[in-house]
């Protein structure tokens, strides 16, 4: 039998991504890349067998995504035995609209005498436009159930398996209610057009987004009230009328654009929408990966940033009434430290998750202890520990009840796993975590300020920095011994994990399976 190895390629290497627009004789290739993974097509170990200088080359029209496949290759495997190249039109066939399996030339010759590319506008309606290093562009959103919004996302989704680990692509043949649940957003940019009868749209990035099922308590005067009304509900019952969440379930910007912070411009939009509709009650995302996050991190804290400045919110030192002793009472003074009804109205009026907006506003609260006053910038941590909220410094006692407002949460969070540890070994496993936390807070804060300063910068990597550490500290106690994809500087949203609340209908109505599993 031959050697398996020479006749194996890397599938990353061998598939290539080009998107192509009209030219002057022939279509043109404006940029090239590769994926990021394959391994839902050709499996965990991302090879494939049977091809010497194989490559796989899918097209895209830089319009409307009009895609091709095209399969060459130097040399192929004969087969012996059960051994036999890997049959790729069939593989490829899963994940390729079937229409793109013709001849080259055909594709082609329909890119290049397209007539209705010159007319061709992104489907939906135009909500935002933008510039970003002197290019224009715009973002366009629309309905799943209009046509043209599913066939241009049937094309996009073809990118998913290579970008976004564990997505999968929407099913668009369901029934039109559930479709109507989902916005499509589109970024383009406006370009000069190659050729007289070119298109001016060129394709950027895009996100779907759906509205989830969202219990709401009832009303006072319904509460215990039983009703006589028609069951089931009355046709004229509109689900976009009812209380919800938005969860952005797939977020792709194309290589070539990354980091010129579209990302940025869609999920701001994505989130305005969110607040603009009365029916939306917050905004979730759905299985959010490393990067996802430190641009939602980023965006919900310059969003939050000057309203948190304007209504000064900072720990109160001096929580206590003058008259309570040396010890502490037994109780958080939680609303004497922080101002929770105006936290909770703000929350609400910019309806970021609760998760969520306490990692914003934990962050937002360290930045407004002074540097030196923090562990990162070397504060006595031993005299902390001693003189707690006794010590004189009126920073210092910030700092302890900083620390304390976030072993709160995280105590509330993970109380299951931690009540089952010895008290030594939860209040250490607590520290670690909040430690680990406030390491991660400043990673990001070292770049949100970087950024307000209009510096240039890549985020900073530190150890494990999320409540996940939490999850991790308390799953080793358990002798669990691995986790999934850690994050090394984000925080985790675990409002995304409200899922369990999701009822058996809610969760056949969504057209898309879990991306990731949880960790
Ligand atoms: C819900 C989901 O679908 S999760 C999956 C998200 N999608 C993917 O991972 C697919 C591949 N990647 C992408 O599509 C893009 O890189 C995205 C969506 C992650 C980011 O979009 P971009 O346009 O590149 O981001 P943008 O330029 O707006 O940067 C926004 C912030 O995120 C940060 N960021 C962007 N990419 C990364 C990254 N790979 N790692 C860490 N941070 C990142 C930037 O530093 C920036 O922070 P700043 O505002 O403090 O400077």
């Amino acid at each position: 039998m031959a050697n398996q190895g020479d006749w194996t390629c890397d599938a990353n290497d061998a598939v290539q991504l080009t998107l192509v627009q009209p030219g002057e004789q022939k279509p043109v290739t404006t940029d090239i890349f590769h994926p990021q993974f394959t391994y839902p097509i050709f499996g965990d170990d991302e090879q494939v067998f049977g091809y010497k200088g194989l490559i796989i080359r899918l097209r895209f029209a830089t319009h409307d995504l009009r895609t091709h496949i095209h399969i060459s290759y130097d040399e192929k495997f004969t087969a012996v035995g059960d051994a036999a190249a890997v049959d790729l039109n069939k593989i490829l066939k899963e994940w390729v609209a079937e229409s793109a399996f013709t001849k080259l030339s055909d594709y082609e010759g329909a890119i290049q005498n397209d007539t209705q590319a010159m007319s061709f506008t992104p489907p939906g309606k135009l909500i935002h436009s933008y510039k970003s290093k002197d290019r224009n562009y715009e973002i366009w959103a629309g309905s799943l159930a209009d046509t043209a919004v599913r066939k241009l996302l049937e094309r996009a989704q073809v990118f998913i398996p290579f970008f976004i680990e564990g997505g999968t692509p929407l099913v668009l043949d369901d029934p039109e209610w559930t479709l109507e649940r989902w916005t499509i957003y589109f970024i383009y940019e406006k370009v000069t057009p190659p050729t007289p009868t070119a298109s001016q749209y060129a394709f950027v990035g895009y996100s779907t987004v759906y509205r989830w099922w969202f219990y709401s308590q009832p009303r006072e005067e319904d509460k215990g009230v039983v009703k006589n009304g028609a069951f089931p509900y009355p046709e004229e019952l509109q689900l976009s009328t009812l209380p919800a969440r938005l969860r952005i379930a797939q977020f792709l910007i194309l290589p070539p654009h990354q980091g010129s912070g579209h990302g940025s411009q869609l999920y701001n939009i994505i989130h305005k929408a969110c607040v603009a509709d009365k029916t939306v009650v917050e905004l979730t995302i759905e299985d959010p990966n490393e990067a996802f996050d430190v641009l939602r991190d980023s965006s919900d804290y310059h969003n939050l940033y000057q309203d948190f400045l304007k209504q000064d919110i900072n720990i109160n030192p001096n929580p206590y009434p003058e008259n309570t002793g040396k010890r502490r009472p037994r109780l958080m003074p939680t609303a004497s430290l922080i101002p929770t009804q105006k936290l909770t109205e703000m929350r609400a009026k910019y309806k970021v998750a609760p998760t969520q907006f306490a990692h914003i506003l934990e962050m937002y609260l360290l930045s407004r202890i002074p540097h030196r006053k923090r562990a990162s910038g070397g504060a006595n941590m031993a005299s902390l520990l001693i003189k707690k909220h006794n010590a004189n410094d009126e920073d210092d006692r910030r700092y302890y009840w900083w620390r304390m407002l976030v072993k709160q949460r995280l105590y509330k969070r993970s109380r299951d796993i931690l009540i089952q540890l010895d008290l030594p070994d939860r209040i250490q496993k607590l520290d670690e975590t909040v430690t680990n936390v406030e390491e991660g807070y400043e990673a990001l804060l070292t770049v949100f300020d970087a950024r307000e300063k209009g510096r240039a910068t890549s985020v900073p990597a530190t150890s494990d920095s999320t409540d996940e550490a939490m999850a991790a500290a308390a799953t080793v106690a358990e002798g669990a011994t691995t986790m999934r994809a850690k994050r090394k500087y984000a925080i985790e949203d675990e409002d995304d994990e409200d899922e369990d609340d999701e009822n058996e209908e809610d969760r056949s109505a969504r057209t898309e399976a879990a991306k990731r599993p949880k960790v």
